[in-house]
């Protein structure tokens, strides 16, 4: 049982989401564990309120305390909800990936610009249904502001040949089982730089909650297209374990860097700021709008759709 306090009384800006692998990060002082309700239950697990020179850091595992929820059933609406309810509107998501491509290699770090939906529609994926609906743009489903503050960091990992790659397509698959062979080869053909099975609908739901999201994802593995050793999970965790320092270096770093601009424009996404907003008051007339739906959007934007 943890003795810290259960509520925190300040907005929390920041947040990292850790993956598989990646269940804690170090040199932050605890000082709250939230867990908080969210009209889509309740978050995978406890949000650990960390301090770093005077400012708040969420963490959250993604996958629970004990990694019990498979990928298509974390709670990712509850997850971002949470998140977005104490004050976060900046978030370094963390991923395990398989690698597509030759150059990527094992402990290689990719920072994604782009997205290909392979989930095949088993897992909640928007705020906006039953009598709110909201469309909102996601050409570019991860935030090039971030992805400047992450490059800025790659000074930080050590190692001979680790490299930071600052863009890609990461293909995000149904799980849980591994892909075939066939499928493997024909996401190469298609230009995937990597592959998982975290990065939807969590990007999406960050965008509906007018969050700056970005992932980071560490290579574990070749996948199965490659000459090498078909992944499994004892060689995701390998890697994990081997490089797991650089991965708590480089997200420290960005970390350290985010904290120096706490309030600033990037870091409160005021980018994003409105789009939801305007996405829903387009479509849904007010006469359509369900009062259940309307107290929901209400829990992630108060005062949302006020005047
Ligand atoms: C253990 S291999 C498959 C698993 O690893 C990745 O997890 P995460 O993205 O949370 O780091 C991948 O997406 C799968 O969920
Ligand atoms: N090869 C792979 N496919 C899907 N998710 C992964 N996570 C780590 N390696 C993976």
């Amino acid at each position: 049982m943890s003795s810290l306090p259960e509520t925190f009384d300040r907005p929390v800006h920041i947040a990292v989401i850790g993956g598989t692998g990646l269940y804690k990060i170090d040199g932050y002082t605890p000082i709250a564990q939230l867990n908080p309700d969210t009209p889509w239950g309740k978050p995978s697990a406890p949000i650990l309120i960390l301090e770093h020179n005077g400012v708040p850091v969420a963490f959250l595992a993604r996958h629970g305390a004990h990694h019990q929820y498979a990928p298509h059933e974390v709670p990712t609406r509850a997850n971002i909800a949470a998140l977005r309810h104490i004050g976060v509107r900046c978030v370094i998501a963390f991923s395990a990936v398989g690698s597509l491509q030759e150059e990527i290699k094992p402990m290689d770090f990719v920072v994604p610009d782009q997205i290909i939906d392979r989930t095949k529609g088993i897992r909640p994926f928007t705020f906006f249904e039953g009598g709110l609906v909201g469309h909102v743009p996601f050409g570019d489903p991860f935030d090039p502001k971030i992805v400047e503050v992450v490059k800025k960091c790659a000074a930080s990992m050590e190692g001979d040949g680790v490299t930071l790659h600052d863009k890609g397509t990461v293909i995000c698959m149904e799980g849980p089982q591994f892909s075939t062979r066939a499928e493997s080869n024909l996401y190469r053909s298609w230009g995937g730089s990597v592959i998982n099975m975290s990065a939807l609908p969590e990007a999406k739901l960050a965008r509906e909650a007018e969050m700056a999201y970005q992932m980071i994802c560490m290579a574990t593995d070749y996948d199965c297209w490659h000459t090498s050793e078909d992944v499994d999970v004892s060689m995701v965790f390998h890697y994990m374990n081997t490089n797991g320092q650089n991965a708590k270096r480089l997200v420290g770093a960005v970390l350290d860097e985010l904290c120096l601009q706490d309030n600033s424009d990037l870091v409160t996404a005021k980018h994003w700021e409105g789009q939801s907003k305007n996405a829903v008051s387009f479509m849904t007339k007010p006469e359509g709008r369900n009062p259940e739906a309307l107290k929901r959007a209400e829990f992630l934007f108060p005062g949302f759709l006020d005047n």
